[in-house]
């Protein structure tokens, strides 16, 4: 058990340029699509973290060459095989994307991961896949794909309320099913559609033929998915701690590389931010944020952008009046219950937050010192350490969590702090 981690005060605003690393939304589709492609494909700027490394070590494990260096090389291979076991850890994306890629595997795929992960919602993707015509032992994390080297594919209707992985997941591996595939979802609306559209976007950069023009069905024609080198944008939900960080000092923060168009949610940080009364600026180079003297509360549905959720919860907390965050009841199933543990972690420290049906309630009210816990979620152990700069004396019991998709997170918020002097 490692020691708490003592969450750094500011003593003044932070102002400083942060670069962030590749975004893991788009490392881990582009591993999965160069994994799928006849001749493999390159990654510059991919995410290194454990999210990253589980789907290199799972490609690796289904007989799939990926080098690590400088570029992520993933190289030529003779088809998908078993027998083989992946790990999913607690990566969203290896136990909802790898599973629909091995249905096309030869041989028999074992899966399981964190004791979280058997936890988090699965038997969508299960299902489906078997409704397509693979063999799959079990409803949740541990199971086993019996792979037959080729998968039917077709039509499928799920419903993906839980989910927008489920969606993506089945989509990337589509085109190589021998009819391809059409998802249907019937369902409360889906979540995360950016994310879904980052897979379309993706697919067809990779000379997929994908029909997204009707509500709630996606069509992806069978094919070859081409080679390609993918340059991987700075994740923005990642860069989100970094910005929130000039919100409550009143300070200032570059974040270098931020793309003009994407379909990274993250984006809608700007959105939100700006709602609390911070200064956005935006030019082809990079993200500035100026934060005000007092942020104010927000009304703002999260259902498309859940993943900023415990970020925007650290700037109410933070902030001079209410704040509803709605549309995210499906953050029960990420991570940890990420409903929960704001809720629970904010009222430790003497704050005021309330868990409805689908989000949180989040008044003002002043905090004190106390231990943080991250419940193995990289976003809780940022947030934590967002209010930490504001609040003296907050621990976060796991920083070392935010390995998940930022290793490298408590020296680039010491350097951060260190620029502000
Ligand atoms: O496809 C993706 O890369 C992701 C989709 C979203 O999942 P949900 O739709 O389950 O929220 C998001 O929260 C997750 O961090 C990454
Ligand atoms: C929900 C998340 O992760 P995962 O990809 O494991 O679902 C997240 O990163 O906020």
């Amino acid at each position: 058990m490692t020691q708490p981690w003592n969450a750094p005060f500011a003593t003044e605003p932070v102002r400083a340029t942060v670069a962030v690393p590749g975004s893991k939304s788009i490392t881990n589709r582009a591993l999965v699509l160069a994994a799928l492609s006849e001749r493999g494909g390159t990654l510059t700027g991919a995410l290194r973290s454990r999210d990253s490394k589980l789907m290199i070590d799972a490609l690796r494990a289904l007989g799939v060459p990926v080098d690590e260096g400088d570029q992520v090389v993933v190289g030529p291979h003779q088809g998908l095989r078993g027998p083989s076991e992946v790990d999913c850890g607690l990566a969203g994306t290896v136990m909802r994307f790898v599973p629909p890629a091995a249905a096309i595997a030869d041989g028999d795929v074992h899966f399981d991961g964190d004791p979280r992960a058997r936890e988090r919602p699965m038997s969508t993707v299960l299902d489906a896949l078997r409704a397509l015509g693979a063999a799959v032992d079990g409803d949740a994390l541990p199971f086993t794909l019996h792979g037959k080297g080729a998968l039917p594919g077709g039509t499928v209707t799920i419903d993906a309320s839980a989910s927008s992985q489920f969606v993506s997941g089945l989509l990337l591996a589509g085109a190589r099913y021998d009819s391809g595939l059409t998802v249907h979802h019937d369902g409360k609306p889906v979540p995360s559609l950016p994310h879904i559209e980052m897979t379309v976007a993706m697919l067809r950069a990779a000379g997929v033929t994908v029909d997204d023009s009707a509500h709630n069905t996606w069509r992806v024609e069978p094919g070859p998915i081409e080679s390609r080198d993918w340059v991987i944008e700075p994740d923005l939900s990642n860069a989100t701690p970094f910005l929130a960080a000039a919100a409550v000092t009143g300070g200032s923060l570059t974040i270098p590389g931020w793309p003009e168009h994407t379909t990274q949610p993250g984006d809608v940080f700007r959105e939100i931010a700006a709602g609390m009364g911070c200064t956005v600026q935006h030019d082809e180079h990079a993200l500035t944020l100026t934060g005000p003297d007092e942020l104010t509360g927000i009304d703002f549905d999260l259902h498309d952008v859940g993943e900023l959720t415990p970020t925007v919860a650290a700037l109410a907390v933070l902030a001079n009046g209410p704040s509803v965050l709605r549309g995210i009841a499906h953050l029960r199933g990420h991570e940890t219950d990420r409903l929960a543990a704001l809720a629970t972690e904010i009222n430790k420290l003497g704050g005021d937050a309330t868990e409805t049906d689908d989000g949180l309630v989040i008044r003002p009210k002043p905090l004190g010192a106390g231990l943080w816990l991250a419940y193995e979620d990289h976003r809780m152990a940022t947030a934590g350490a967002v209010i930490g700069l504001k609040v003296a004396g907050v621990r976060v019991d796991d920083i070392g969590t935010t390995s998940k998709t930022l290793p490298d997170f408590p020296a680039m918020w010491d350097r951060m702090l260190g620029a502000a002097g």
